[in-house]
Order: C-alpha cells, then sequence, then structure tokens
C-alpha cells in the first residue's frame, strides 16, 4: 500500500500547532453561556433528578466513545457500572455490569475526581483498563505500552483498494513527543476548551498505541475539561456529539493530519469543529433538562386527579419520549398496545385524560386517526 501523503509529524515546527484565536473566541464564548446555563438550571432540580441526568450522560459517554470504533456496548451494562460509581439508589438484583463496563466506568470517574497531573503511567492505566476486558483484543495488543514499530496506517477501503488516511508518527519519535504532549496538558495556558480539541489532534497524530488511540484521545480530551467541573458540574458528553458527526470527525482529522491540506500547522478549522460539538453537547444536556423539568411540572398539575394505572404508564411513556420515539403523539391504538387492554376501556381511560386536562387532540386530526398530545399548562 503506496502513498505519496506528506504528514504533518514532518514539518519543521511540529509539534507547534497553530490556530487563530479570533475565529475560535465566539465558540468558546458560547461554550462558557451554555455552560453558565446548564449550572443555573440544574441547581433548580431535585437531586434525583440530577443524578438521573448524570447518569445518562456518563452513560451515553461510554457507549458513544465505543461505538465510535464499532464496539457495541450494552447500555444497561454500563448503566449499572455508572449507578454503582455514583451511589445512585441501585437494585443490585438487576445489576448488569461488566468487569469491562466497570472498568471503562472507572476511567471515567479516574478523569472526573482525580485532579492529579498527567503521566505517562495513568496514560497507560487508562489503555490496560480500555482493553484488558475487550475479548476480540485479547493477545493481540500489546497493553500500556507503545507500538514498536513504524508505519501505523489508518486505512479504509476493501483489501487491495485500501485508502491511506494517515500515517502515525514513527515509533522512534513516540517517546519524545509524548513528553511535550504531557507537558502541554499540564502546563499550558491555552484555554482548556482549545486545549482539550489541541490535545486530541496531537494524541490521533502520535497514534502511539496498537489499538484504542481514538478512544484514549477521547478520553483525554475529556479530562482535560472535566477537572473544572468535577462530579457536581459536568453534565455533557463530547462523545454522543462527535458520535453524531462521525463523517466529518474524521474528515475534519484528516485533512488537518496531512501537509498537502495542512501546509502550515494550522488547527483552527479541527478545533472550530470541535468546538461546535462541545457546544452541540451543551445543547442537548439543556434539552434533557427541560424535558425533566417539564415532567416535574406535569405531574405536579395532575396530581388533585385520580388516575389508574393504565393511564399512569401511558403519561410517564409519553413524558419519556416526547421528543423522540414517541413522536409526541398518542393514538388509541397505541394506547391500547401500551396497556394491552380493550379498546372500549382505551376509548373511556382516554377521554377522562381529555376531561383532566392531561391530553389534548391534536388540530387537524380526525376520524380514526384522530391523535393527542400532553398538555403541559
Ligand atoms: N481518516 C482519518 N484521518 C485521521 N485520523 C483518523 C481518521 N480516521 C480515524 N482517525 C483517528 O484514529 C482513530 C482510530 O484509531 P484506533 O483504531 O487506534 O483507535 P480506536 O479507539 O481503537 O478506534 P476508534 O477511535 O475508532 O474508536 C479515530 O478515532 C480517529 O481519532
Amino acid at each position: 500500500m503506496k502513498n505519496k501523503q506528506q504528514w504533518i509529524w514532518l514539518h519543521q515546527d511540529y509539534p507547534k500547532f497553530h490556530y487563530n484565536i479570533h475565529k475560535l473566541l465566539p465558540k468558546v464564548t458560547q461554550i462558557a453561556q451554555n455552560i453558565g446555563q446548564v449550572k443555573a438550571l440544574i441547581s433548580l432540580l431535585d437531586t434525583d433528578s440530577q443524578n438521573t441526568i448524570k447518569v445518562d450522560l456518563y452513560t451515553n459517554e461510554i457507549v458513544s466513545t465505543s461505538a465510535i470504533e464499532g464496539e457495541k456496548l450494552s447500555r444497561e451494562s454500563v448503566r449499572s457500572s455508572i449507578r454503582k460509581k455514583l451511589d445512585s439508589p441501585f437494585d443490585t438484583v438487576h445489576d448488569k455490569s461488566t468487569d469491562h463496563t466497570d472498568a471503562l466506568a472507572d476511567i471515567l470517574m479516574d478523569t472526573l475526581l482525580n485532579a492529579a497531573p498527567l503521566e505517562l503511567e495513568r496514560l497507560h492505566k487508562w489503555h490496560i483498563a480500555l482493553l484488558s476486558h475487550t475479548p476480540s483484543n485479547f493477545n493481540k495488543v500489546k497493553l500500556g505500552e507503545f507500538r514498536d514499530y513504524d508505519d501505523m496506517q489508518i486505512v479504509s477501503g476493501p483489501i487491495g483498494k485500501e485508502k491511506v488516511h494517515y500515517v502515525g508518527l514513527p515509533h522512534g519519535r513516540i517517546s519524545e513527543d509524548i513528553k511535550s504532549f504531557i507537558e502541554y496538558i499540564n502546563n499550558s495556558k491555552d484555554d482548556m476548551y482549545i486545549k482539550s480539541a489541541v490535545a486530541h489532534l496531537w494524541f490521533v497524530t502520535i497514534h502511539p498505541y496498537d489499538d484504542g488511540n481514538g478512544r484514549i484521545a477521547r478520553i483525554i480530551s475529556d479530562y482535560i475539561v472535566s477537572q473544572s467541573f468535577g462530579l457536581e458540574y459536568k453534565y455533557f458528553s463530547i462523545s454522543t456529539a462527535i458520535a453524531s458527526d462521525r463523517k466529518n470527525y474524521y474528515e475534519k482529522l484528516e485533512m488537518s493530519q496531512n501537509l498537502t491540506d495542512n501546509p502550515s500547522l494550522d488547527c483552527t478549522s479541527w478545533i472550530a469543529w470541535y468546538l461546535d460539538r462541545f457546544n452541540d453537547s451543551l445543547q442537548e444536556t439543556l434539552n434533557s433538562i427541560d424535558k425533566v423539568m417539564s415532567k416535574t411540572k406535569f405531574w405536579d398539575k395532575v396530581r388533585h386527579v385520580t388516575l389508574n394505572q393504565r393511564q399512569i404508564k401511558v403519561l410517564s411513556k409519553l413524558l419519556e419520549y416526547n421528543a423522540g420515539e414517541f413522536q409526541g403523539s398518542l393514538t388509541t391504538k397505541k394506547y391500547v398496545a401500551i396497556t394491552k387492554t380493550s379498546l372500549a376501556t382505551a376509548k373511556r381511560d382516554m377521554q377522562e385524560l381529555l376531561k383532566y386536562g392531561c391530553l389534548y387532540q391534536i388540530e387537524g386530526t380526525q376520524g380514526r386517526n384522530i391523535k393527542y398530545d400532553l398538555l403541559y399548562e
């Protein structure tokens, strides 16, 4: 597999990445504003609701960073591991955690709670924890050790027609470069969101391990920003936002890592994309908070009404899925399916819900296609 590309580690200035701060500042300001809003709204929620949002976000972070690599983790297993770590009320009978998901939750907690500066051993410990329980990697990948060969290629396409997207730093330069990298993370005065983006690009440029470089890069990025939030205020999942724009993730990295597209070691475009994803993740959190608040408000509104178990089940489901799969509407057919009741009972239940002001009929729907939604006000 030949390639004529020249990679950025051949640049005489490497690893001095440049960026245009003026283009990035508005995005950083936006992050600060979103974080301010998240903090203000979170403080209005009770501890249970705060915990629910946190468990969801941390579960998403672990599931998403693995999904980028194509590894499908059981959401329930990850959720169990996270709940154990957060000490949230936990039904041990239904504990679905595995050694693997416990190890991944351990890494996340370490990035969040261990404020010690980054050291080489810690990096290796993350690598071991990340891969030691993955059966597919058993015996293949050296754990907690850098690779000892060159030509670490990122390729795609069928055998014989592979496209080389990038080739990592020659192995003889890894130790020295990792030292500068760690020094940058611990001591640079760069804005922390920008630092998080630069470190991500830098780490996948070195590509020091046999495998797991993308996941470790995302852990490092998370570590850099999580430190200043701690368990009390870490309400974001960057990997979820990256996973939802994976094509551009790879493209932005690729464009930044070769000298044809990037002759001057300028990573403004990569950082800008990364900061946008950060803002997306905060927006997601704001949406989740909004959902929780609406839910609380709704139950508060109907607390004087006596509802039967079927009605409570359907309303809970609607509140759960209102922004997603449920697509904000209820039909008699769906009511029957959820409650497994007769059509006549479903119709009677729904009439009551309309009378109590729990539901309203969506305008323009009629006959067999009548649709209902929750009435919040
Ligand atoms: N086209 C590309 N150009 C440059 N870098 C890329 C490209 N595609 C992927 N990468 C980077 O390399 C990482 C993959 O490297 P590696 O397989 O060692 O990591 P991984 O953690 O096992 O996988 P993944 O990051 O996909 O979860 C990607 O996550 C990304 O950070």
